[in-house]
């Protein structure tokens, strides 16, 4: 059973923390007026479409030009998920490895979930996974957190490189779920963006109670981006 967190006033000081202790007490707190919130980290090479999967999440269009991410970029959005507000505050990473090298630990720190992405049309992107599951390895701190294949650009049906079957091969092998999707288009080409965020969302849910520490963790590492982002120029900032 999932544990609720809130925020409540007792004894004059406001603490955060298991909503059952307010639940039980009658004590007034903010449960349900304020989201748990995720942190899920994109990764994968430079142009397979990191950035318009996470702006078709959050924004729900297809952006028309984007340019290589610089450092990250981050996005949210909160859904409804059996009544119960979840923020999904997505990390939106840059592929070239000079955007990146000195936000790695950045990336990684307090993640609740990785999505992984390749390009289906560039085989390339795909042998680059090994190398993109042991930075992860090297530098997240959880295990349990969940881990998500996915093959981005199913729109273009004639340049496609790599084999679905292959790329589910390796998703099993490594304990991931598969999905293959068009930042692109709406329809017809496999799992839609949205549906892929969405499942992430429910499983991170239903992990809840084992995630509290880092969930805690993470709302601070939110509040203090915030803080960060009201001084940055485009909505990308970097540590470098
Ligand atoms: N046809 C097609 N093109 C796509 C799709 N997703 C992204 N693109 C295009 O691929 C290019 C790269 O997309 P980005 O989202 O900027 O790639 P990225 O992974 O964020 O790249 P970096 O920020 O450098 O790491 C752009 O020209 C997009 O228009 C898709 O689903 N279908
Ligand atoms: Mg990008």
């Amino acid at each position: 059973m999932a544990v609720p967190i809130c925020t409540a006033v007792l004894g004059g000081q406001t603490r955060t923390g298991d909503h059952s202790d307010c639940k039980s007490s009658s004590v007034p707190c903010n449960y349900g007026s304020i989201p748990q919130i995720f942190k899920i980290i994109v990764i994968g090479d430079s142009n397979v479409g990191k950035t318009c999967l996470t702006f078709r999440f959050c924004g729900g269009l297809f952006p028309e030009r984007t340019e290589a991410t610089i450092g990250v970029d981050f996005r949210e959005r909160t859904v409804e998920l059996e009544g119960e507000r979840i923020k999904l505050q997505l990390w939106d990473t840059a592929g070239q490895e000079r955007f990146r090298k000195s936000m790695v630990s950045h990336y990684y720190r307090n993640a609740h979930a990785v999505v992984f992405v390749y390009d289906v049309t560039s085989r390339p992107s795909f042998l680059s996974l090994p190398s993109w599951l042991a930075e992860c390895e090297r530098h997240l701190s959880s295990s349990d957190a969940p881990r998500v294949l996915v093959g981005n650009k199913c729109d273009l049906k004639d340049k496609v490189e790599v084999p679905t079957s292959l790329a589910q091969k390796f998703a099993d092998a490594h304990g991931m779920a598969h999905f293959e999707t068009s930042a692109k288009e709406q329809e017809g080409t496999g799992d839609h963006a949205e549906a892929i965020f969405l499942t992430l969302a429910h499983r991170l849910r239903s992990q809840r109670t084992m995630a509290m520490p880092r969930l805690l963790a993470a709302q601070d590492t939110a509040i203090n981006l915030a803080d960060d982002k009201q001084g940055a120029d485009n909505g990308s900032y970097c540590y470098c």
